[in-house]
């Protein structure tokens, strides 16, 4: 659903040969501002106006086209409804833009550059739609049906139903507000000859006459609709068929001339329908106006009921549908009146705001299968960017392998314990060689390394200091953008992280000889291993998240077994991490005490000059360093502790969870079986998070002083290799750092297990939905109440509604044969005057009163007699005064004008006198509610 506004397009024809004759035509009525091509300004009263579209009258009937009905058209075969209000005065070309008077020998006759709209519109159409079947294969079904209503003199008439053109054509609402006409005569059409031939029978068959303006002028208003129907099935998944439908409708409306009854010289029939017309357009233009004014659209204040045609049009003003006014006029001074009030009117259409919705049908099932082709889809793809990551892990490890190897062996040969090689790289030969290979290496894979990290990072949230060390803020950034654009993105961010890092490479050499140590590689297969935790923690979250937005999934026990092994596969994977992380604390428990103590590596140490050199502060710090060395062993010995309970935890877990797997595989499982089983593992977990709580505070507490554990050795040796120029804070600043980065991925691995046993996935089990379901139950169990009841009144309503209907058909009646009759009288008042007010019946009547009051009537100025009625009005003095002066003269004349103000009030019983001032104040009001006294501006 979105919001649209009336788009308005404004059309200056050509001069005309009459209007070219006329002698003091200046030709400049309409100015074209330079540099704005959307403005005009009139001379009469120098006013600017301003319109979406402005074409002058150079502009050819495809530049009408191309700019304003295609995007119309565009918007059309999409599934939107669509319409173009032609409006202006007669003669000002609305039939010629739109072409709806085009025959198919006319197109043959005529120049292709003067086809109009319509005619356009069906070629377009119809080679869309071959264009269509070629790219759907013929799986696109497409039907196009055509009406064409006249509404002359207040009456509908069909102009394609040959048999009956006065049927009884109905306008229905739905509850959405939607509007749809029934009992009208719809052709289905082939071709766009078929369109054109409907078109041009319809034309022939529309009222048409000539007035002094135009010699075949429209005297009806006039609506070509074209229907498309689109049967679209498409093939999912290699295998579901769905089918969708889409219903569009496009009005092309033709109104007839807005000019004054008094312009055209209508006498006659003429008259009347120059009154008819007049009615309708009063009652678009205070449509438009209600639309166009805040507080009235608020309280749904529209009267479109006013005419038939407010009443057809209603979908296109305010409704469903994209909307164009096309508004045209002519550009000679003789008409400046009627031009300035068709730009007004067209300035107000502006501000009308419409709704429009995609006109689709598709049953329940295909919406869902729509949603699932899509969910593969996005899975497919996932699952084939973590296949990329899978590969590229994988070689990374190969290589660095590879590059421990040649590390080693180096060792090997210069008989050096890591620590000490380590500081001498930079001065042996061998060694500067071996960084360059490992630097070569270490670039590559650190690179790899970091797109794993980074994409770990994205999957999880989580970033560890050492990433956002190497990669950098921005990348950091750049990984946590929203999801829905993540995975776009993603290659992106990888050859962003992969740049980076190409930049940052000299200033990792340090790292590369930190990581090549053997006992860092468990930690980078443990990081690893988490990564590759995430990046499945991932899918299972997207497998969730289908289960969330398609609850119906739930009732498929062979999904529902898929999600609970996920989450077995999940908690199998966090007891593999916490094997390793107690595999790798004892290993580093054993290290720690085969290692010789620190001061005997600072002895050996100290025989090379150049070390000693650059590590004064070691030898000044024995003491720390034993401290670290005993707080790092107490905290591995917690950590061991809490793994192991963690461990049985987990157990328990699992076991509890392939019970409930079992269960909810089984049909027959009830929730009160299923329910003890799943508690029983939610209470483990969080006994479980209690204890770690309470244990893990004080390893916490001892981390800040201690040393680097087992997990934080590669931090450790990169510290102790950096660290040769710096003092003794600096190191434990850096230890610090590392305990931090450890706890950091302990913390990592517990809120992944926590996600895991906290059941948040549960939400969508079984269980969840079987008491969502009963909720669901219920509230559709108290909307069919309500529906029922809604029903039922709105019955009654309906009912109600029929009789209001009949009175206001009778009303409406009444009121235009009121008109027609006032229109009369005030020429019958205008006769009196004139009797009235010479010499013969001034002697006659012999009443000096009255003769002055007709003499006032008659020397009043337009302003003046309009302020007149004003007062007459706004005091509600309408029968009273006038009455008692003009009565004692000429009853029957009083009376009738007298009945003609009080209908004016009638008619607009709905709106206040402001409104009535207002209506006043338009000619086009004033002429249509019978009041051609004024013959206003
Ligand atoms: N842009 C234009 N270029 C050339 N000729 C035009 C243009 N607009 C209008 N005309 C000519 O002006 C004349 C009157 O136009 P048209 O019949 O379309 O007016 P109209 O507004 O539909 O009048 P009515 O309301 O009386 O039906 C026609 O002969 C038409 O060919």
């Amino acid at each position: 659903m979105s919001l649209t506004t009336v788009r308005v397009a404004l059309r200056v024809r050509p001069f005309n040969e009459k209007e070219l004759k006329e002698t003091h035509q200046s030709g400049n009525l309409i100015t074209f501002v330079p540099g704005q091509p959307q403005q005009i300004s009139i001379d009469q009263d120098r006013r600017h106006f301003t319109f979406d579209y402005v074409f002058p009258p150079y502009k050819s009937q495809a530049d009408v086209y191309q700019s304003c009905i295609q995007p119309l058209f565009d918007q059309f075969v999409n599934g939107y409804n669509a319409t173009i209000l032609a409006y202006g005065q007669t003669g000002s070309g609305k039939t010629y833009s739109m072409g709806t008077s085009t025959t198919a020998t006319s197109i043959a006759t005529s120049a292709m550059e003067h086809v109009g709209i319509v005619p356009r519109f069906a070629d377009n159409l119809f080679s869309w739609i071959e264009c269509q079947k070629k790219q759907h294969n013929n799986n696109a079904l497409y039907g196009v049906k055509v009406s064409f209503l006249e509404l002359y003199n207040e009456d509908i008439i069909d102009l394609l139903n040959s048999t009956n053109r006065n049927a009884c054509i109905t306008i229905r609402e739905n509850t959405n507000g939607h509007i749809s006409w029934s009992g009208v005569h719809e052709e289905y059409i082939q071709g766009s000859a078929d369109l054109l031939s409907c078109l041009s029978r319809g034309s022939i068959a529309r009222t048409t006459a000539s007035t002094d303006m135009n010699a075949s002028s429209s005297r009806s208003h006039a609506i070509f609709s074209v229907s498309l129907i689109q049967n679209i099935s498409l093939t999912v998944d290699n295998e579901e068929k769905i089918a969708k439908t889409l219903e569009s409708k496009f009005h092309f409306v033709d109104l007839a001339g807005s000019e004054r009854l008094k312009k055209t010289n209508a006498v006659g029939d003429r008259a009347k329908e120059g009154i008819s017309i007049n009615s309708g357009l009063l009652a678009l233009g205070n449509v438009i106006s209600a639309l166009g004014d805040e507080s009235k659209r608020q309280q749904q204040h529209i009267p479109y009921r006013n005419s038939k045609l407010t009443r057809l049009l209603q979908d296109s003003l305010g409704g469903n549908s994209q909307t164009l006014m096309l508004a045209c006029v002519s550009p000679a001074d003789s008409n400046a009146n009627e031009t300035l009030s068709t730009l007004k009117y067209a300035n107000r259409a502006k501000n009308i705001t419409n709704t429009v919705v995609l006109n689709q049908h598709q049953s329940l099932t295909d919406t869902l299968k729509e949603e699932i082709a899509h969910l593969k889809e996005e899975m497919r793809i996932n699952d084939a960017f973590i296949k990329e990551v899978h590969l590229e892990l994988d070689d990374l490890r190969a290589k660095n392998t590879a590059l421990e190897l040649l590390i080693n062996g180096n060792q090997n040969n210069n008989g050096l314990p890591n620590s000490a090689k380590g500081s001498n790289m930079k001065t042996d030969e061998t060694g500067k060689s071996l960084i360059a290979r490992s630097q070569h290496q270490e670039t590559s894979s650190t690179k790899r390394s970091l797109v794993v990290h980074a994409i770990s990072a994205d999957t999880s949230g989580l970033m560890d200091d050492d990433q956002e060390t190497l990669v950098g803020s921005s990348v950091h950034e750049s990984i946590r953008v929203s999801t829905s654009t993540k995975r776009k993105r993603r290659s992106t961010s990888i050859n962003y992280v992969r740049k980076r890092v190409a930049a940052a490479a000299a200033a990792t050499t340090t790292k590369t000889i930190a990581t090549s140590n053997p006992a860092e590689h468990d930690q980078d297969s443990l990081l690893s291993t988490i990564d590759r935790h995430k990046l499945r923690m991932k899918k299972e979250y997207s497998f969730v998240k289908q289960f969330k937005n398609q609850p119906s999934l739930a009732s498929d026990p062979s999904k529902i077994a898929k999600l609970l092994n996920t989450f077995l596969s999940s908690i199998k994977e966090q007891k593999q991490l916490v094997q390793m992380i107690e595999e790798g604390s004892k290993q580093q428990q054993q290290a720690e005490s085969q290692k010789p103590p620190f001061s005997s590596i600072l002895v050996h140490n100290n025989k090379k000059k150049e070390f000693n050199q650059s590590k004064p502060s070691f030898i000044k710090q024995p003491t720390a360093i034993s401290l670290m060395n005993t707080a790092a062993n107490n905290l591995t010995n917690t950590l061991m502790m809490e793994n192991q309970t963690m461990s049985s935890q987990l157990k328990q877990i699992m076991s509890a969870v392939k019970k409930a797997m079992v269960l909810a595989n089984n049909p027959s499982t009830s929730l009160s079986q299923l329910k003890p089983i799943l508690n029983r593992a939610a209470l483990i977990y969080t006994q479980h998070s209690n204890s770690t709580k309470t244990s893990s505070t004080p390893s916490v507490s001892s981390c800040n002083n201690s040393t680097a554990t087992a997990k934080s050795s590669k931090a450790n040796n990169s510290t102790r290799i950096q660290n040769r120029s710096n003092n003794t804070n600096g190191l434990e600043n850096k230890k610090n750092t590392a305990t931090s980065k450890k706890r950091v991925n302990i913390e990592d691995i517990r809120s992944g297990i926590k996600r895991i046993v906290s059941f948040e996935h549960v939400k969508h089990h079984p269980i969840c939905l079987e008491m969502l379901n009963s909720l669901k139950q219920q509230k559709i169990k108290l909307m069919r109440e309500q529906k029922d009841l809604l029903k039922e009144r709105h019955q009654m309503l309906k009912e109600f509604y029929k009789d209001e209907f009949t009175e206001q058909q009778q009303k409406q009646q009444y009121m235009d044969e009121r008109i027609d009759t006032i229109t009369v009288q005030v020429d019958l008042i205008i006769e009196h005057i004139k009797l009235l007010t010479s010499p013969k019946s001034a002697t006659n009547n012999n009443n000096k009163n009255n003769h002055s009051l007709i003499d006032i009537l008659k020397h009043l100025n337009e302003g003046d007699l309009r302020a007149l009625i004003l007062l007459i009005i706004q005091q509600d003095l309408v029968p009273f005064n006038l009455q008692s002066e003009i009565n004692q003269h000429n009853v029957e004349t009083l009376y009738k004008f007298q009945q003609g103000l009080v209908q004016l009030r009638r008619t607009n019983d709905e709106i206040n006198n402001q409104v009535l001032i207002d209506l006043l104040q338009s000619p086009i009001r004033c002429l249509s509610n019978g009041l051609v006294l004024i013959s206003g501006k």
